[in-house]
């Protein structure tokens, strides 16, 4: 684990000491936009059109943020439009690695890189910042559009409808806003909470965050009482982002983060929606359970030296989720 300065690795871990023990995350730093025509996005500049088999996107089976890539690209039937490299599920001292010698990685099909900094440098010599997945690669650019979950997401969600996507809109134009605010506290409260958690080096910081985080999933357990999704009755991005969260929770984060208020499978409403969305066709296929547990638990050296993995709970993600009842 750790990041580039200046185009030179260093291996250091996160430094909670200058923030009194608090994780901060830092901001992706590729904000380019894939669009329909090709013309600039909210930000980053134009020249990134929707085309077949330009784009290629890098990700890690065990990171929740690239499983949200990795939803919408299935939602939206684009396989075969953005094809996707596999890195090793262990994050050491080179960061993560193109090793293909774990069931379900791919190695680095496009320059047989051995680690994943060598793309960041390939994209930009003096880069300086963190090496994050998912990274969303041009092949004509030679560059990354983007490394930021949220926005990859959005691309795949609308720029390829003209050239094959599957019909489909997660961000539809009426929710925007709801959306937006949704996203906000379960981004800082449960999606980066359980980081927050996870990686406090005080207790004041673990406090902080673990009450945070179980507040929120207080509420959302309400909301999902009531209504099918979280905006409504229509599955958006909001439940995408949330669930790569969920789908974690038991596995790992209740013992490795030490979220261990309760846990979802005790939650009636999040998982009937876990199961749920679990059971969309094609999602399964987006669970790599191995990867999850053999990233966490022996990828954090600091909070489990030992990188043993714990036994975790049974559960059936296939049991009837009864969330037709709303
Ligand atoms: N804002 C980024 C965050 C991505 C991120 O933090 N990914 C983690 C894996 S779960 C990572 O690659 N961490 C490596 C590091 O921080 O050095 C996004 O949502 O795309």
């Amino acid at each position: 684990m750790g990041q580039l300065i200046d185009g030179v690795w260093h291996d250091k871990w996160y430094d909670t000491a200058a923030n009194g023990g608090h994780f901060k995350r830092s901001e992706s730093k590729f904000r380019h936009w894939i669009t329909p025509e090709g013309d600039a996005g909210p930000e980053g500049n134009s020249g990134f059109r929707a085309e077949r088999d330009r784009y290629h996107l890098y990700v890690s089976l065990a990171c929740p943020w690239a499983h949200r890539t990795l939803l919408m690209r299935k939602l939206k039937g684009l396989e075969n439009i953005v094809p996707v490299s596999v890195v090793h599920p262990l994050m050491l001292e080179h960061g993560w690695t193109f090793e293909d010698d774990f069931p379900g990685t791919t190695g680095d099909s496009l320059y047989q890189n051995e680690f994943l900094y060598q793309l960041y440098l390939h994209a930009d010599k003096s880069y300086s910042g963190r090496v994050t997945v998912p990274v969303l690669w041009d092949k004509q650019q030679n560059t990354i559009v983007s490394n930021e979950s949220a926005d990859i997401m959005r691309m795949f969600n609308s720029a390829f409808d003209a050239v094959g996507a599957r019909a489909g809109d997660y961000y539809p134009a009426e929710l925007r806003e709801q959306i937006d605010e949704i996203n906000h506290w379960v981004y800082d409260c449960v999606n980066n909470g359980v980081y927050k958690s996870g990686f406090a080096t005080s207790q004041e910081a673990y406090d902080e965050a673990v009450s945070v985080l179980f507040n929120a999933l207080d509420r959302l357990e309400k909301i999902l009482g009531q209504q099918r999704y979280l905006t409504g009755d229509r599955l958006t991005e909001a439940d995408l982002r949330l669930w790569t969260t969920l789908v974690r929770f038991d596995p790992v984060y209740v013992t490795h983060f030490k979220c261990d208020k309760h846990r979802i499978g005790d939650s009636l409403n999040l998982h009937g929606f876990l199961r749920e969305i679990y059971q969309i066709p094609g999602i399964a296929e987006t669970v790599n359970l191995e990867h999850i547990r053999h990233h966490y638990y022996r990828s954090h050296k600091t909070i489990n030296p030992s990188g043993v993995i714990s036994l975790g709970p049974a559960f059936n993600w296939n049991e009837p989720h009864g969330r037709d009842r709303l």
